[in-house]
């Protein structure tokens, strides 16, 4: 299957530190990867890697194919779908919900024009039912609540078809039954064999979504564990990435985690 992630030797230094080190990972297409780690391990960062926001500071960086450094970022960004708190809190609150999904197909923050094609209207919307956003397209995205807004901001990732689809805690700040709803929907989603290949970050086991193939967990910039992902979420891994012993159980399709008594 073809790469659409490829990271050799990255690493990234910030304030004088390496706050990602020397991490080689490989994401193909139809994988779905969930990556977890505790707070500062470079979740966000290594997903800015892959958003093409940031450079490496050593490494080399393959997206979609083409090398970041050798490559005009602007037009890979639109084959790129990210859905991440720092994008939604740059969505003006009171635009409409079906513009805020509509103009990611012009990767633009905001609605800049004021007629879309009648067919990304339709997708629009099509994509907004499907998250079961469908009955609030009329609203205006700043009266959402939270889990609304996540479920707005992944029709919104999705709009433009892209070919690398990146989650960054999508399910932070919901509460029990708006993580279910959305542990839900991206389950729908990874088991959609048109989805593009999809990277979702995550502090929690509990909030990984059935059908996720792969993790990577990150410690302090570094990977602990990557691969398959019955291997990678198991009680040694987990409890040398959380830096804690931890009890880990597998029932169906979804984790549970909590520290050893
Ligand atoms: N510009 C910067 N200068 C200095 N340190 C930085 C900079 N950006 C990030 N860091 C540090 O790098 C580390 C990794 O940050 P990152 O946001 O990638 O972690 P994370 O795993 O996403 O954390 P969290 O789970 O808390 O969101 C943190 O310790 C952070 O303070």
């Amino acid at each position: 299957m073809a790469e659409v992630l490829r990271l050799d030797g990255v690493t990234v230094v910030r304030g004088g530190g390496p706050i990602l080190e020397d991490l080689d990972w490989t994401v193909r297409e139809g994988e779905r990867w969930v990556v977890l780690g505790p707070n500062g391990a470079g979740k966000t960062t290594l997903l800015q890697i892959a958003a093409t926001a940031i450079h490496a500071t050593r490494g080399r960086v393959e997206v979609l194919g083409e090398e970041l450094g050798l490559v005009d970022v602007f037009e890979l960004r639109p084959r790129i779908g990210l859905a991440s708190a720092a994008i939604a809190s740059r969505l003006p609150g009171s635009e409409r919900v079906l513009d805020v999904v509509v103009t990611a197909t012009y990767a633009v923050l905001g609605r800049w024009r004021e007629s879309y094609d009648e067919v990304d209207t339709r997708r629009a919307q099509a994509l907004l039912e499907a998250l079961g956003a469908g009955h609030l397209a009329e609203r205006t995205f700043g009266t959402l609540s939270e889990g609304e807004r996540k479920r707005v901001q992944i029709a919104r990732a999705l709009m433009a078809d892209p070919e690398l689809m990146l989650l960054d805690e999508p399910a932070a700040g919901l509460d029990l039954g708006g993580r279910e709803d959305l542990v839900r929907r991206l389950a729908a989603l990874a088991a959609d064999p048109v989805a593009p290949a999809m990277v979702l970050v995550t502090h929690h086991v509990e909030e990984v979504p059935p059908g996720f193939t792969h993790a990577l967990l990150l410690r302090a910039g570094r990977a602990v564990a990557s691969g398959p992902v019955d291997e990678v979420l198991a009680e040694g891994p987990l409890s040398e990435a959380f830096g804690l012993p931890l009890e880990v159980q597998k029932t169906g399709e979804r984790w549970t985690a909590r520290a050893r008594a």
